[in-house]
């Protein structure tokens, strides 16, 4: 295999919010060509020629074609939701080969499983990507299984290190990562909601309420990756004796918002253990 992904044919078997993620950084950054980039999805036609005429990518609308287009690839990466893993794992297993790299997005899904379920000896990389991989700012948590070479870590480093930052985790982690960074963006999406809507029932119009809230996340999350101090620290600073900051705090405390938010991480965590153990749960992983 090709030590560059730029040389290589990758399919994405999914064409969901995260694979389109994966794939428009990969050709927004120049990594991959969208003419090596196959993308497959299961019906949905109008999807996979808007796709294509966004990002050039190379589709087909024909059982055949797209058997064709998993069979040329180097890496096939696997992006459908749990649920349809079953079904789509046994048409995929007929048109892939050991020589090729598989890559799971799917959340909870076991190495072991995806192994037994495809009666592969195909090195497998599982990973728990997010949706800001579009724009360069993913958070990839990756699990290698034992056939996967040097080579082929480097080509999936690559791969999400060029939308985002990638870190590699024994496997029993990637739920953990599941529940910080793989469903983390809708936590965030969530408290701005609630922040613009306050700051509109308080009397600022939509517009600018939303355009308080995106400077205050952002600058929040810049200033702890550019001072490195700790947020803690950061929130200190914010906090004067007495003042609005520690008013807000005590109410947020009232609230168990802390809790709820190691709660919420947790239950993500073991919901996506859950999800991946409902898949073909008789099956002997390997
Ligand atoms: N969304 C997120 O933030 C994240 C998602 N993930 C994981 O990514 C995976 C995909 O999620 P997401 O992108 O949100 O899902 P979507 O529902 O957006 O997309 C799923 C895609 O899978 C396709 N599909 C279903 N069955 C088949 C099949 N038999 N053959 C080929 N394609 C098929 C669907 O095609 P069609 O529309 O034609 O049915 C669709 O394009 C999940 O396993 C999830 O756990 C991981 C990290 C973050
Ligand atoms: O909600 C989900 O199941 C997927 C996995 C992580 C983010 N979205």
């Amino acid at each position: 295999m090709s030590t560059t992904l730029q040389e290589l044919r990758i399919a994405f078997v999914g064409a969901g919010s995260m694979a389109e993620a994966i794939f428009r950084g990969l050709i927004e950054n120049k990594v991959a060509d969208p003419d090596r980039i196959a993308v497959i999805n299961r019906s949905d036609r109008d999807k996979l020629e808007r796709l294509q005429a966004r990002y050039g990518v190379q589709v087909s609308f024909d059982t055949e074609g797209k058997n064709a287009l998993i069979a040329a690839a180097d890496i096939v990466v696997l992006a459908m939701k749990p649920k349809d893993v079953e079904s789509s794992f046994a048409e995929l297993k007929q048109h892939l080969s050991s020589r090729q790299l598989l890559v799971s997005v799917i959340a909870g899904l076991s190495i072991g499983k995806i192994t037994a379920l495809l009666e592969t000896d195909a090195p497998i990389v599982r990973t728990m990507p997010n949706t800001s991989s579009t724009i360069g700012l993913g958070a990839t948590g990756l699990s290698f299984s034992a056939g996967v070479s040097a080579e082929q870590r480097g080509l999936a480093l690559q791969m999400f290190e060029s939308v985002g930052i990638a870190t590699v985790v024994d496997e029993p982690l990637l739920d953990i990562v599941t529940g910080v960074s793989g469903s983390g963006p809708a936590y965030v999406y969530y408290f701005m909601e609630a922040m613009t809507k306050a700051a509109v029932e308080g009397g600022l119009a939509e517009q600018e309420a939303r355009r308080l809230t995106v400077q205050t996340v952002l600058g929040a999350a810049r200033m702890v990756e550019l001072t490195q101090e700790d947020p803690a620290e950061l929130r200190r600073k914010v906090t004067s004796p007495n003042g609005t900051t520690q008013a807000a705090l005590q109410t947020l405390d009232n609230h168990q918002f802390c809790e709820g938010i190691v709660r919420a991480v947790f239950r993500a965590a073991e919901r996506a253990k859950e999800m991946g153990e409902a898949i073909a749960p008789g099956v002997n992983q390997r």
